[in-house]
């Protein structure tokens, strides 16, 4: 099957959400699927049930709680910020060679194997390097990745930006998921139409707690 790295054109658009799904219906399908959120800032263990290695977890069907957080999560960090400022915060830095050995070797043991970004596509992840770097880093583990966008004003923007860049440097996206933004001046479906249209790809409409098929879209 495949090693699915979900992106985004922000944070806090729905590629958690995404990849739960995903991971959830592709257990459904009787797949040994795991998954991966290298990457996780503000995270803390008051808050850890409303975290992106909970959602993961939960979706896994491992036990949710903060000391396991590593089975998904290995650099973890409490501000929440770009990782760069946040790790910098607690005196730290993520080694980008080993960020990209870590999923490379998850890769070629684990099919299909989720993978969640940080935040936006070129989110700094350090001094020099982005979430861009580490997909086209990955590129040897032919990663299909899955771009996950809103419906907000201003996002039809954000994402033919994101997806432009990301065509740029041969990472063409298996599909679009448009996740319905709690705040958007027009219905789902006409963002989908005039996403469809500029971008030409295959683009899902994910209302609100809506539970597309997005298994299928890596059979
Ligand atoms: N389609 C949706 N239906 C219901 N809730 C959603 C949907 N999309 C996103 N959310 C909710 O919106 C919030 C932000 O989404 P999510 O955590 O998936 O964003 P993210 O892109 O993973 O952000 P980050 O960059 O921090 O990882 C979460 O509470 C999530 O459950
Ligand atoms: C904390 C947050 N939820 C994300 N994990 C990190 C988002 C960083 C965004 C940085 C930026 O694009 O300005
Ligand atoms: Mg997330």
């Amino acid at each position: 099957m495949s090693t699915i790295f979900v992106t985004s054109s922000g944070t806090d658009i729905g590629k958690t959400y995404v990849s739960a799904l995903l991971v959830r219906q592709l257990l459904a399908k009787g797949l040994a699927v795991r998954a991966l959120k290298p990457i996780v800032s503000g995270l803390d263990e008051e808050s850890f049930a409303a975290s992106d290695p909970a959602a993961l977890l939960a979706a896994l069907g491992e036990l949710v709680e903060f000391d396991n957080a590593d089975i998904v999560s290995r650099w973890r960090f409490r501000a929440a910020l770009s990782p760069d400022m946040a790790a910098r915060r607690e005196g730290a830095e993520i080694d980008f060679g080993e960020l990209v050995h870590h999923c490379l070797a998850r890769a070629a043991i684990h099919d299909p194997l989720v993978i969640e970004g940080v935040g936006g596509l070129m989110v700094p992840l350090d001094d020099s390097r982005t979430v861009l770097d580490w997909m086209i880093a990955l590129k040897p583990a032919s990663i299909v990745p899955l771009l996950v966008v809103g419906s907000y004003l201003g996002s039809i923007s954000h994402t033919l930006t994101t997806l432009d860049v990301m065509r740029r440097n041969d990472l063409e996206p298996r599909a679009i998921v448009v996740s319905e933004s709690l705040s958007a001046p027009v219905p789902l479906e006409e963002t989908v139409e005039t996403i469809v249209r500029f971008a030409g790809i295959e683009t899902i409409a994910l209302p609100r707690n809506g539970e597309p098929d997005l298994a299928s879209l890596f059979e």
